[in-house]
């Protein structure tokens, strides 16, 4: 076997004889052999606890004596109900403790660990002591030693920070400094060692490459027994408030980040849950492509989202919001529609600080004057005219913010409702109402009156008593929705305000009647989304989350401005780790580079950190090679050492572009690539490519932006929707400068080819695109 310099590689044929090696193999069999015992007894445990909870919740009033008639027998009752109701819950705590316990130990038992280190505090006269690491701990009560450490207990950066000779990890409390003395590394499967290094700093480049040769899969995986040094300084970083990560694609930022959540999640337990932490995904594909990262490591998965459906999730009812899939198809295909270049530019400021600035100033405005409200209605009539609110409204403390105004005017409003109210329950129509009641509210009326004592006797006021009970009921049944609507500020013209200020800006004619002709049709863009988000809260109060702890964002340079800006409002409290790459920004309210220095420019310099990752992981030193040349980054980014064939790239006529395609699928499924992907440039592109391959490739699939989730096979996606995952085979469509020719083309053919791990094969006819290195 192969050996780099600072590494003794050790396999099963090799070393069955190797003292090394069987003293390792030993320490596993016990480890095993714990393991089961251990997972036996809890199985055992934990089905005693299950049969005593549900024996307490069966005979939970057995044990309670119930007895209300006075105070003290009242105050017994509920003493002995608590009682009763603290030994269930003392169980069902036991009972998720077992379970816990029970899922680690299962998560251990193949494979314990897969590092060691071993460690020589200073000053301990007792020597070197071997630290184990694995996705789990296990502590043996007998021994009161740890035979495995998790491998984010503060004593296992060691492994990731350091190679043998002097070393330090800090703890909560304490620097502790000391001496490595050896680093190995294992592959356990099935409880057999089947390989074993000790390596130096790095962690063993051959270990990475036997984790990075194999197929992709259509599930991240965690990276937990391979993580680099650099990629350790992210997910162990506790201060920065901003953490932004950038590198290359490839170089590990997602899997840095959900590792970090893990992180987090097992330092801060007890303080930070699962729920406290969002991450943000480019789309719904990459959702369930990260999905089952943090379960495989035993933490339960955090809040996932896309944008969009936070947008979504705002609008509720009110908008449906016009995806940014959609804009992106418009941005990539309509260059010949009438107004393109308008529409483009109007985009662009809506995403942008200024328009944002402008927001700003025209709430300002409002201050003083200018608010647009809508009249109160009540059965069809005006109770409350638009000019009567405005008039209350500025009649109020010009000082107070506006929202808060807004807050006053509603008591004010819910006051004036309350007296309307009142003179409505003489109105004939409500006469009319009573005629039409059920027998049964009168009754309950009756009932209601008599209990309080209304009733003297059988008289005419007992008459007018039961009315104004029953008309009482009626007006303040009708008037409950103007209340809900009132308390959700619907009386402010929000829209009519946002559609004024559209107005003010110096959009085409063209451009402004596209939005609003979309908003008339119930329909926001999605570069207005944002702003009339911003917009509305700025003036009737921001909706902040601050239950929210830590707040990821991957793919972070396809953000606006104007999006960090908000979500910075609505997630005051959270840290933030963002990860990005400027050469794979391929949206067209973004703009290379400057998104990210925005979003530094939020948060204090003394609390922010950036980290650039240099190396790239997913795909052979070939195509790393390749793909930088596209960008110009030759020398940025640095490739791992595994080698495949060097990327096809072939010039063909377009009658032979099918056939051509075809037989490379059919090149790479004999080459045992197990998932292949066709990537265009636009949706449109990839669904007539998919059905013109479909009777050649029959289980090819089309990935659009329907698409949850996706399998290993063969599939035509559009750029855009492959952003995040990685094909084991990469086939570019028409990488022709028809399809690759303008400035942002060039970040989307390169995050088409860089999506490859394995193999790359890329078509043109005619002439190639410009950024096609020589
Ligand atoms: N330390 C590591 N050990 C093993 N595999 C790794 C490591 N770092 C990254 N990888 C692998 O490299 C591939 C790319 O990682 P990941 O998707 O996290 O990169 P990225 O920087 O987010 O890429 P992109 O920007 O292109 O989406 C994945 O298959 C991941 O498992």
């Amino acid at each position: 076997m192969k050996s780099n310099s600072d590494e003794i590689i050790l396999d099963e044929q090799q070393n069955a004889s190797n003292t090394d090696w069987i003293k390792e193999q030993d320490r596993v069999e016990m480890v095993t052999k714990l393991l089961q015992r251990l997972i036996a007894e809890r199985v055992d445990e934990a089905g005693f606890i299950k049969e005593d909870i549900v024996a307490i919740r069966r005979h939970f009033w057995d044990d309670v004596t119930v007895n209300f008639e006075d105070a003290a027998e009242t105050a017994e009752t509920l003493a002995s109900m608590k009682q009763q109701a603290e030994v269930l819950s003392e169980r069902e705590r036991s009972h998720r403790h077992m379970e816990k316990q029970l899922k680690t130990y299962q998560r251990l038992v193949d494979s314990p660990y897969f590092g060691r280190v071993d460690f020589v505090e200073d000053g301990d006269p007792a020597g070197a002591e071997a630290i184990y690491l694995g996705v789990g701990s296990l502590y043996d009560e007998q021994s009161g030693e740890y035979l495995v450490y998790d491998w984010r207990a503060p004593i296992s950066s060691l492994y990731y920070d350091y190679g043998p000779g002097a070393v330090l990890y800090k703890t909560p409390e304490t620097t502790i400094q000391g001496e490595m003395t050896l680093k190995r590394q294992y592959i356990i499967q099935q409880s057999q060692i089947k390989s074993m290094f000790d390596a130096g700093v790095t962690i063993g480049d051959e270990m990475l490459q036997q984790v990075l040769g194999k197929n992709a899969s259509a599930k991240m995986k965690s990276i937990v027994a391979t993580i680099q040094q650099e990629q350790n300084k992210i997910i162990r970083n506790e201060q920065a408030r901003l953490l932004v990560v950038e590198g290359a694609a490839g170089s590990g930022k997602t899997s840095a980040a959900l590792q970090r959540a893990a992180y987090l999640l097992y330092r801060h337990r007890g303080h930070l849950a699962a729920d406290q932490i969002v991450f943000f995904s480019p789309n719904p594909i990459f959702n369930s492509y990260i999905a089952t990262v943090l379960p495989e490591l035993g933490e339960e998965n955090v809040e996932q989202t896309t944008y969009q459906q936070y947008l979504e999730h705002r609008f509720a009812r009110q908008y449906t919001v016009i995806d940014l899939f959609s804009q992106m198809e418009y941005a990539l295909t309509a260059h010949q529609e009438v107004g393109y270049d308008d529409i483009m530019e109007m985009v662009a400021y809506k995403s942008s600080y200024a328009f944002m600035q402008r927001i700003n100033d025209y709430v300002d405005d409002r201050s003083k004057q200018g608010m647009l409200f809508r009249a109160i209605k009540f059965r069809g009539e005006v109770i409350i005219s638009k000019e009567y609110i405005a008039e209350q409204f500025y009649a109020l403390d010009p000082t107070i913010s506006i929202a808060n105004r807004l807050k006053l005017l509603v008591t004010q409003l819910l006051k004036q409702i309350t007296q309307i109210a009142k003179e409505e329950r003489k109105k004939s129509w409500v006469d009319e109402e009573l005629e039409l009641l059920d027998p049964d509210e009168y009754s309950e009326a009756y009932e209601k009156l008599q209990n309080k004592g209304s009733y003297q006797s059988q008289s005419f006021d007992d008459f007018n008593s039961e009315r104004d009970y029953l008309a009482t009921r009626i007006v303040s049944r009708y008037f409950k929705k103007t209340r809900r609507l009132i308390k959700m500020l619907r009386f402010v013209h929000i829209d009519a305000m946002y559609r004024q200020l559209l107005q003010q800006c110096n959009f085409s004619d063209y451009a402004l009647q596209h939005t609003l002709t979309n908003m008339n049709q119930r329909m926001i863009p999605y570069e207005d989304a944002t702003a009339y988000l911003y917009f509305k809260e700025k003036l009737t109060g921001f909706h902040t989350n601050t239950l929210i702890k830590h707040v990821f964002i991957d793919e972070a340079q396809d953000y606006s401005v104007f999006q960090f800006h908000y979500l910075k409002r609505i997630f005051p409290n959270s840290k933030w780790t963002v990860l990005g790459d400027p050469n794979q920004t391929i949206y067209m309210h973004s703009h290379h580079h400057s998104e990210l220095d925005a979003l530094a420019s939020l948060f204090d310099e003394q609390h922010s950190e950036r980290i650039r990752l240099s190396k790239s992981y997913r795909s052979t030193h070939e195509i790393v090679t390749f793909t930088s040349k596209i960008i110009g980054a030759e020398q940025l980014v640095e490739p791992f050492d595994r080698h495949g064939p060097e990327p096809q790239i072939m010039q063909v006529e377009q009658g032979q572009l099918l056939d051509d395609i075809v037989r490379t699928v059919q090149q790479m499924q004999q080459a045992a690539h197990t998932s292949i992907a066709i990537i265009g440039k636009t949706a449109e592109e990839s669904k007539q490519l998919y059905e013109q391959l479909l009777p050649q490739l029959p289980s090819l699939t089309l990935i659009d932006k329907e698409t949850a989730s996706f399998d290993k096979g063969i599939a035509v996606i559009p750029v855009y929707l492959a952003k995040g995952v990685e094909f084991d085979t990469v086939i570019v469509h028409n990488a022709s400068a028809e399809y690759y020719s303008k400035e942002a083309d060039k970040w989307l053919f390169y995050t088409a080819c860089t999506r490859a791990m394995h193999e790359l094969s890329i078509f043109y006819t005619g002439t190639k695109t410009p950024f096609m290195p020589m």
